[in-house]
């Protein structure tokens, strides 16, 4: 029995999100809670032929707080994309005035009524968002470093799929072999490809400094590259929906005891997790994505990143760089929530 809550669910992520998951069988309830049209999706996904109960959930009216209530309680896997996408020229950290507070508000509620849940956060800036709902548990004496989870996935996917073409070689067998660490924005983003024997002398061979430094460029401003191309029309939805899916799934099967595939990456307050507290005092940074291992309750149970990770010198330059305008969205984060008591 695992019941899943996607909060923002009729979104252009919420909804494709919300029809993957509803195609996995292990999932028995599937709760959609959006401000609007949460239970439109709702029938509508309920009429597919799996066996997810769909549920939808939207507030009548602001003061109408049942809604969110019903939608949570009893949720294993709290799953967050509400809030507003980019339009051209704007960064990720830009949707912060507006998505801090939802994201804020949102965690409060789980914190509330279902404060075991695993929470997955996806609404961007995610490399403040993930801080916020850190303090906004903390707050509420129910965080769980190993529950807590942004969702950079699709920079893997990313990573998986530009490098199938730039190599020619089938993406299935590049799943796995290749990772991404960091944050999730422009040069936090740091695809480190050198991890796996077979891959660094294929990358060594057949890519030159150029192509490989336009592979890297493409992977950290993949989310720019949609935006632009939908014109004012919101950022990556079908793509970030997959990705979402395959972190939940990933989550999931460890739950179930399927085969678990490792090198998944999520950004997490590193000092909370086995293996994260001597890397945190190493990069000197609280907050970064590496790969984990999850345990059979879908928890973190540990990092799975060492030094032979970072195998050439310019993704040490990467990670540096990345460091610093990390640090700067986590105090962001951690401001918004606790003012100037730091
Ligand atoms: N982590 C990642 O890799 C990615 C993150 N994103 C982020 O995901 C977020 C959502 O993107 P889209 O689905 O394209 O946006 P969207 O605008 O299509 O959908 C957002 C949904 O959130 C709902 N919403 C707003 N406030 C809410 C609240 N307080 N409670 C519940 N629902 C609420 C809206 O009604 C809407 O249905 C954005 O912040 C975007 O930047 C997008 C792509 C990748
Ligand atoms: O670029 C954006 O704003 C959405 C996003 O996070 C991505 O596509 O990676």
């Amino acid at each position: 029995m695992v019941k899943v809550t996607i909060a923002g669910a009729a979104g252009g992520i919420g909804q494709t999100l919300s029809l993957l998951c509803k195609l996995n069988p292990d999932i028995t309830e599937l709760s959609l809670y959006d401000i609007a049209n949460a239970e439109g999706v709702a029938v509508d996904l309920s009429h597919v032929n799996s066996p997810a109960r769909a549920t939808g959930h939207q507030p009548r009216d602001k003061s109408d707080q049942d809604a969110l209530k019903n939608s949570l309680i009893g949720s294993d896997i709290v799953i967050i994309p509400a809030g507003v996408p980019r339009k051209p020229g704007m960064t990720r950290q830009d949707l912060f005035k507006i998505n801090a507070g939802i994201v804020r508000s949102l965690v409060g509620a789980v914190a509330k009524y279902c404060p075991e849940a695993l929470l997955l956060i996806i609404s961007n800036p995610v490399n403040s968002t993930v801080v916020i709902a850190a303090e906004e548990l903390k707050k509420n004496n129910c965080f769980n470093p190993r529950k807590l989870f942004g969702v950079t996935t699709l920079d893997l996917v990313r990573a998986e799929t530009f490098l199938s073409y730039e190599l020619n070689y089938p993406v299935e067998d590049i799943r796995g072999k290749i990772t991404v660490v960091g944050g999730h924005s422009g040069d936090t983003i740091v695809p480190l490809i050198h991890i796996n024997t077979e891959i660094s002398k294929i990358v060594s061979s057949k890519l030159s400094p150029e192509r490989l430094e336009n592979f890297i460029h493409r992977v950290q401003y993949g989310g720019d590259e949609v935006v632009q191309a939908k014109s004012g029309k919101g950022s990556a939805t079908l793509s970030m929906a997959y990705a979402g899916y395959r972190f939940t799934e990933t989550i999931l099967n460890a739950i179930t005891g399927k085969e678990n595939k490792a090198l998944e990456p999520a950004y997490i307050y590193l000092p909370g997790v086995p293996g994260g507290e001597e890397l945190s005092r190493k990069l000197g940074v609280e907050y970064f994505a590496v790969p984990i291992e999850f345990d059979n309750k879908g928890e973190a149970k540990r990092i799975i990143f060492n030094n032979n990770f970072i195998s050439k010198n310019y993704e040490a330059q990467m990670i540096e760089i990345a460091k610093k305008s990390l640090t700067k969205s986590i105090v962001q984060g951690q401001l918004f929530v606790n003012g100037s008591k730091l």
